[in-house]
């Protein structure tokens, strides 16, 4: 008698922890389709048609409080209920080891292609965590090199490029490249440098620190380990222009003591840089001429026009026109910028390339098409006050990458926007964002 309700006992006991597992196990599975977490990096690496990737959630508190549930609905006598809430303190500490374990193993990453050893390339890219930069390393990984990112995180984040953490491809090197680095590569992207204006003038010596030394050491670095090296320049270096649109042959209009000269002429001296160790040391260069560029991963907090702009009409804000808004710009989308840089290190022209899309709107003209194209929009369109040395036209002369990377723009305004826009909606929603005052207007309170 006794032993037959042992065993009775020890088939429902049985039965109990197998049904728990089976819970467990759905549980996970339902969890693995899909989940808040990140939500942001999913939607942009599916935007750029990356597959597979589905970054591993939370779910230890989930299970138990199910358990918990059970335990209750289930009360049948006392030992049985004990069995099962040893059960659960099992599985509860397993549940602690596999968290342990999910910490270690490689998460799932977005697909990368398999290259064989001689065509694989080890590549650096300085600034790889900041706006162009992590986006130019989405592409690099996807093709299957191995990518060093070195990044000091003044403008750059983390978070652009996590989903690569612990890949066997991938590395991340927390570096200020003002000082030398020692590393190997067969191709360069010196990206590294702060890009908005208001972030570039905050820090006025670090910016040209970071153009000359930084450029100084990455050539040096090229020229140790043989690498190619691309350059990432402006279309600030046409200054204020007297030639419009702006050729690759134009010499430009810099005031060399403005507030913008710590960018302009910091990547004037990059350049020079480059050609002097071309011709002395016979380094392999390649000069991008980036002219104004957007799209997701841009800072809330960015503080130029496209992100001001944007961040404004989505909380029906003022929209701030600097100036009377009749300065014009040409915006490239982020993708169609990482192909002319892709192309122009693979090319063999020399000299500098303008990379921009020639598409020229005046700014009072760019903020009413922010405005129409966020739904709803209420905001108001106000002219301030002028920025000092504002360039007042800018369009690139692109026949240069035409002929010579065959690349052009394929992404329009409208649809580059719409897909800037639903990022910061998204950034948005994550985040109270409440602050509605820009760079500028911060500036002048202090
Ligand atoms: O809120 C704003 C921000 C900016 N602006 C205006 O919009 C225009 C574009 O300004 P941005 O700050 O976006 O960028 P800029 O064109 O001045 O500089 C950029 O040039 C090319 C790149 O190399 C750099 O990323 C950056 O220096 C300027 O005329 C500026 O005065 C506004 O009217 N309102």
């Amino acid at each position: 008698m006794i032993r037959q309700s042992l065993k009775y006992r020890k088939t429902l006991t049985v039965l109990g922890v197998l049904s728990l597992l089976l819970f467990l196990f759905l549980i996970l599975l339902k969890d693995n389709k899909g989940n808040g977490m990140n939500q942001r990096v999913i939607d942009d690496v599916q935007k750029l048609n990356y597959r597979g990737f589905n970054p591993l959630p939370k779910k230890d508190t989930l299970i138990l409080s199910e358990m918990e549930k059970q335990i209750e609905l289930n009360p049948k006598d006392d030992s049985t209920k004990q069995e099962l809430l040893e059960a659960k303190s099992r599985i509860d500490q397993l549940e602690k080891k596999i968290a342990i374990l999910e910490g270690r193993v490689p998460q799932k990453y977005p697909e990368v292609k398999f290259l064989g050893y001689k065509e694989r390339k080890r590549i650096l890219v300085t600034g790889g965590a900041g706006f162009v930069g992590s986006h130019l390393v989405d592409v690099l990984m996807t093709q299957g090199h191995e990518v060093i990112v070195v990044d000091n995180f003044f403008t750059g984040r983390k978070r652009n490029v996590e989903h690569w953490f612990g890949h066997r491809n991938f590395e991340m090197i927390h570096h200020d490249i003002v000082n030398p680095l020692y590393v190997e590569a067969d191709e360069i992207y010196h990206l590294a440098s702060p890009a908005s204006p208001p972030h570039y003038m905050q820090n006025p010596v670090k910016t040209i620190k970071t153009n000359t030394l930084g450029t100084i050491n990455m050539l040096g670095l090229a020229r140790r380990v043989g690498a190619k090296i691309l350059i990432a320049s402006t279309s600030e270096v046409y200054g204020d222009p007297m030639v419009h649109p702006q050729p690759e042959s134009y010499w430009g209009h810099v005031n060399p003591i403005g507030p913008r000269a710590c960018y302009d002429e910091g990547k004037r001296v990059a350049e020079t840089l480059a050609y002097s160790y071309a011709k002395q040391e016979k380094v392999a260069v390649r000069v991008a001429r980036i002219f104004n560029t957007y799209g997701p991963r841009m800072h809330v907090s960015d503080g130029r026009v496209v992100s001001n702009f944007i961040m404004q009409a989505l909380q029906n804000l003022t929209i701030t026109v600097y100036g009377n808004g009749r300065q014009t710009r040409s915006f490239c989308y982020v993708s169609d910028l990482v192909d002319g840089l892709l192309g122009l290190m693979a090319s063999s022209y020399t000299l500098p390339v303008n990379l921009g899309n020639p598409v020229e709107n005046t700014i009072q003209e760019f903020a009413m098409i922010i405005k129409n194209l966020v739904p709803g929009c209420r905001s108001m369109v106000a002219t301030g006050a002028a920025v000092e040395d504002d360039p007042q036209r800018r369009r690139p002369d692109i026949t240069v990458a035409r002929d010579n990377l065959h690349w052009e723009p394929k992404v329009s305004l409208q649809e580059g926007l719409q897909r800037t826009i639903d990022y910061f909606k998204e950034e948005l929603s994550r985040t109270t964002f409440y602050n509605n005052q820009t760079y500028m207007d911060m500036k002048s309170h202090h």
